[in-house]
């Protein structure tokens, strides 16, 4: 029987269903692109990764790295700069800063092989000199962590001299707002490292232009926070084994520290700032070279809050470190030459153990230091650290002595 419907009219009919539903799909993804152009959240749901990533294994790695490069500038010191205390010879200090740097950066790439790394050191001075590279080398190779596994986990040795430099420069990255970025400093406090006083190797993860981790070891700080440590020059204890510290935060999830091992890394143990009611009884840390620290103007802020003790001199993130676990309480670090840019290296770990240690730390105006400007804290005037309580009465004095 038939419909009365021709074959050309089924086939004429079922085509203008099709191209309908054609057109109705491409009106809804037309509506929805444009949607998500507006409103990207409404589409594309934001990345959850800033609240929920823990950053365990990031802190982890961070500590063995710096654990492990720490006992290269131990082994560097003992053996090339001992005795060697200010004099013109930078070279053990130069071994110590290129050979911690490729220590550090072979662990992050090892594990983290698509980060960007932001070091301070470059290569190319030591391309041309293969003596200072075959002696970095030599000392560089051999270092291990005593502890198989853990060294294991950081790539084991490096694989050549030539790969070591190469490694080097893989810190040349120009950081930003965008994405994760390593900040190391293999060895801050160079001048404190020769002295045989304060120096630390600092390591900062900036997710987005935010500190997420930060490891710090400083090899010659004493274990014990109570601990008093030359006020005037920042020097460690007599008994060497008394000394090495290693510090680390993860944001929003505290700061710790535990003692500088070589092996497995020992157990950790939450520090905080020390609970001072009176800012007139707190104590200050500041640089020890002159050049860097504008010690006159940090005792004239002393002087406008009261404080009478005498500050407490340390080279490099030490000072971060050491009001983070109350060993002090307040770290200015005020601009000494007017265009002087600081380094992000200098800052992003020992920033976040302090403030997860219950500090603020802030810029000379009271401005939070900026991560996601490059290489440099761009947007940032020297550096105020206090207990968050303290932290407005500071700048108000540095604002008063600094006439700002
Ligand atoms: N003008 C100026 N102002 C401030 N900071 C400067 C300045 N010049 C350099 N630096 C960097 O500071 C790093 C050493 O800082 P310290 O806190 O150890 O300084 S101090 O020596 O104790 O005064 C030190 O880092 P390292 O090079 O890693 O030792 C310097 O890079
Ligand atoms: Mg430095
Ligand atoms: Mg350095
Ligand atoms: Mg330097």
């Amino acid at each position: 029987m038939s419909t009365g419907i021709s074959p050309l009219a089924r086939v004429l009919s079922r085509f203008l269903l099709f191209s309908t539903l054609i057109l109705a799909l491409s009106v809804v993804f037309k509506a929805r692109s444009r949607l998500s152009l507006l409103y990207p959240s409404f589409i594309t749901p934001p990345p959850t990764y800033h609240t929920t990533m823990s950053y365990t294994q990031e802190r982890y790695i961070a500590e063995l790295a710096v654990q492990r490069a720490s006992i290269l500038t131990q082994k560097v010191f003992f053996e090339k700069a001992k005795g060697t205390v200010s004099k013109d010879d930078k070279s053990p200090v130069t071994i110590g800063d290129f050979g911690a740097q490729a220590l550090i950066i072979q662990a992050i790439r090892k594990n983290f092989p698509n980060d960007d790394i932001v070091a301070e050191e470059e290569a190319s001075s030591l391309r041309e000199d293969k003596a200072l590279s075959a002696e970095i080398w030599r000392l560089v190779k051999d270092i291990k962590l005593d502890d198989a596994e853990s060294d294991n986990i950081l790539g084991g040795p490096l694989a050549s001299e030539e790969s070591m430099l190469d490694i080097i420069d893989e810190g040349k990255s120009a950081g930003g707002a965008k994405g994760r970025v390593w900040a190391l400093d293999p060895i801050d406090g160079t001048k404190g490292f020769l002295r045989g006083g304060q120096y630390a190797v600092c390591l900062g993860l900036i997710v987005d232009g935010d500190v997420k981790v930060g490891a710090i070891g400083t090899p010659n700080l004493p274990v014990d926070d109570a601990a008093t440590i030359d006020a005037s020059t920042g020097a460690q204890q007599a008994d060497s084994s008394a000394n090495g510290v290693l510090f680390s935060a993860v944001l929003g999830e505290g700061a710790t520290s535990r003692p500088l091992a070589t092996g497995a890394l020992a157990a950790a143990k939450p520090i905080s700032m020390r609970p001072v009611a009176d800012i007139a009884h707190s104590v200050f840390c500041e640089g020890v070279e002159a050049g860097h620290s504008a010690q006159g103007d940090n005792a004239a802020v002393a002087e406008r809050l009261g404080i009478t003790a005498p500050s407490v001199r340390l080279d490099s993130q030490a000072k971060y470190c050491s009001i983070a676990r109350g060993a002090g309480d307040i770290y200015l670090r005020l601009p000494v030459k007017k265009d002087y840019q600081e380094k992000i290296w200098d800052h992003a770990a020992g920033d976040l153990i302090v403030r997860e240690a219950g500090g603020q730390v802030t810029d000379i105006y009271g401005n939070r230091l900026d991560f996601s400007k490059g290489r440099t804290l761009a947007a940032n005037k020297g550096v105020v650290a206090a207990p968050a309580a303290f932290q407005d009465q500071v700048i108000d004095a540095v604002k008063v002595v600094l006439k700002l």
